[in-house]
């Protein structure tokens, strides 16, 4: 049973899919609530009020996955989360339309003045003149973040009639012309522009980008938009351009805290405000919940999710043509650590073959998890092992070779410790299975699995009988057995799969055997 605390007010009809399953149990609180049983859930839902921090995930050692039913994560420790192995995923154009359409409706309201007009007639007064507006047709609108919102956002300028000038330092030149806009520089933006509105994700580079520097570069009379996030227009800095007239007015939609409470801002009559409601609009709502509530019922049946912001996006198709290969991955790096079990300081993959043609990243990814799961305490997975690999010294590296050694695809992972290399290569084959077919310098055919020994020895005749007395009389049945060697009577090996794993004795007793050099005990 899945348990999923859904913590924020998230539509009822988009987690309907949840509620289908008979192994997903929701608990619908407040964290602050649910304080005595954090720790039994394997799934956050939350929108922007629960602020995910470190401190709430290590209440949540059993989580596994946190959910964003809207677009922003700032309000989530994304690192936290990475470092844990927690996938985070948002819902990111379920409110697309929603969040532009309430830009545009904060522009007209403010250079119409419709929220101070409506509050002078709702109190019997009748001043037609106290509130001449402003046309947006001809208007110069600045749009800086030009991604979803912001594009959508300048199709609503164009329609009215206004010039869009667009600033943001990750947009190509391509994708600018197929959305027929020009890139500006932002002081070209600043400079030029009638109406400005910011449309980034809020990070160290955008917090404070309007504060007093940029603000003093803006047009006098400029009108500023905020539906975006709190901090992104420097709240302080905003004080004295509003006093002097130079900023004619302001819409917020977002804070730097949420409620603002006894904002100074809120004391000018040219301020006009919403609640952060940007996306709560019936729809918005409805795709957004839907959206990670189908991300979630993947996550728990195992299938890949696809709007993660600490994984990969696979598609379901890329996903299942990478499967075989994710597994096969996992076991070569489990394998690899087991047997290099000193420090290493490097991991070199090579795919060739089909495997080469993939979304590796994915698979390499798998298999630093494998390789690192021996070694770490903490849950190690595809989130976190890049991570994990950094923070203990590890690098690693994708390579790409024609070189299959007769299989159809082949991926090999060389190991580089102190004073020591290991190589293992191993191939999948479908409806077979995977097969390791080069370990430590010798060609060998096994398959993965289960309890596996691995025997170093020289090439004699009678070894194989020799090992199997051994096992014979500690009652330890042998599965499959596989040999190999460099070359006659030199090194070779033998890799036996085990019905149960052999203990301390078991091992002792066959590194007795004479020519055996080194037994050792590998789990798949
Ligand atoms: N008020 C509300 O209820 C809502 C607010 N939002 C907020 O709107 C913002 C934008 O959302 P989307 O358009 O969906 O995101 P998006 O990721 O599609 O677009 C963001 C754009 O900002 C650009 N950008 C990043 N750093 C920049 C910088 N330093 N300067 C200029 N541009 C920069 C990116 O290149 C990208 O094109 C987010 O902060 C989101 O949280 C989203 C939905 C509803
Ligand atoms: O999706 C976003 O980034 C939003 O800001 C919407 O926030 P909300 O889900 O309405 O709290």
């Amino acid at each position: 049973m899945f348990r999923v605390l859904v913590s924020d007010a998230i539509s009822e009809e988009g987690l309907a899919p949840l509620r289908t399953s008979a192994h997903i149990d929701i608990v619908q609180k407040k964290v602050s609530e649910a304080e005595g049983e954090l720790h039994t859930f394997d799934a956050l839902l939350v929108r922007s009020a629960t602020k995910v921090t470190e401190e709430l995930l290590e209440k949540m050692p059993n989580l596994k996955i946190v959910g964003r039913a809207g677009v922003g994560v700032d309000n989530i420790d994304v690192d936290a989360a990475t470092k844990r192995g927690i996938v985070v995923i948002n819902a990111p154009n379920g409110n697309t339309i929603s969040a532009a359409e309430h830009t545009f409706a904060m522009m007209a309201a403010l250079v119409r003045h419709i929220p101070q007009a409506h509050i002078s007639v709702k109190s019997r007064e009748w001043n037609r003149s106290a509130f001449v507006g402003k046309e947006l047709f001809g208007k110069k609108l600045g749009i800086i973040g030009f991604g979803r919102i912001g594009s959508e956002v300048a199709k609503r300028a164009r329609a009215f009639g206004m010039t869009v000038l667009v600033y943001d330092p990750f947009l190509t030149k391509e994708r600018a012309e197929k959305l027929g806009v020009s890139i500006q520089s932002l002081d070209e933006v600043l400079a030029a522009a009638d109406i400005i509105t910011v449309h980034t994700p809020l990070t160290k580079e955008t917090r404070g980008l309007l504060g007093t520097e940029n603000l003093a570069k803006t047009k006098k009379g400029v009108y500023l938009i905020n539906c975006a996030r709190g901090g992104i227009i420097d709240e302080q800095a905003l004080i004295p351009f509003l006093e002097s007239g130079h900023v004619a007015g302001v819409a917020l939609d977002v804070f730097e805290q949420e409620p603002p409470g006894d904002h100074p801002l809120l004391t000018f009559d040219n301020v006009i405000v919403t609640p952060h409601l940007g996306a709560s609009t019936v729809e918005a709502q409805l795709n957004v919940a839907t959206q990670v509530a189908e991300e979630l019922l993947h996550f728990f049946e195992g299938q890949p999710v696809t709007s993660s912001i600490n994984l990969p996006a696979l598609s379901k198709d890329v996903y299942e043509k990478i499967q075989a290969f994710y597994h096969l991955g996992r076991k070569l790096g489990l394998i690899a650590s087991q047997f290099m079990n000193i420090p290493v300081q490097e991991l070199s993959v090579t795919y060739a073959g089909t495997v080469a043609d993939l979304e590796t990243t994915y698979i390499t990814r798998s298999l630093l998890a494998g390789f690192l799961r021996p070694r770490v305490a903490s849950t190690v997975n595809e989130v976190n092992a890049a991570m994990i690999a950094k923070e203990r010294g590890i690098t690693y590296g994708e390579k790409f070779s024609d070189e299959t050694h007769g299989y159809a695809n082949c991926i090999s992972l060389t190991v580089h410790g102190e004073n020591k290399t290991f190589t293992i290569k191993g191939t999948h084959v479908p409806n077979y299975g995977d097969r390791i077919v080069h370990f430590d310098g010798v060609a060998i055919d096994f398959a993965p699995e289960g309890h596996l020994l691995y025997i170093q020895h020289q090439d004699r005749p009678g070894m194989i009988g020799k090992v199997g007395n051994v096992l014979g009389a500690h009652d330890v049945n042998i599965a499959t057995m596989q040999v190999g060697r460099q070359e006659a009577g030199g090194k070779a090996m033998m890799i036996l799969s085990l019905d149960k794993p052999v203990d301390d004795a078991v091992l002792n007793a066959l590194a007795q055997i004479d020519d055996i050099e080194t037994v050792k005990r590998l789990e798949a």
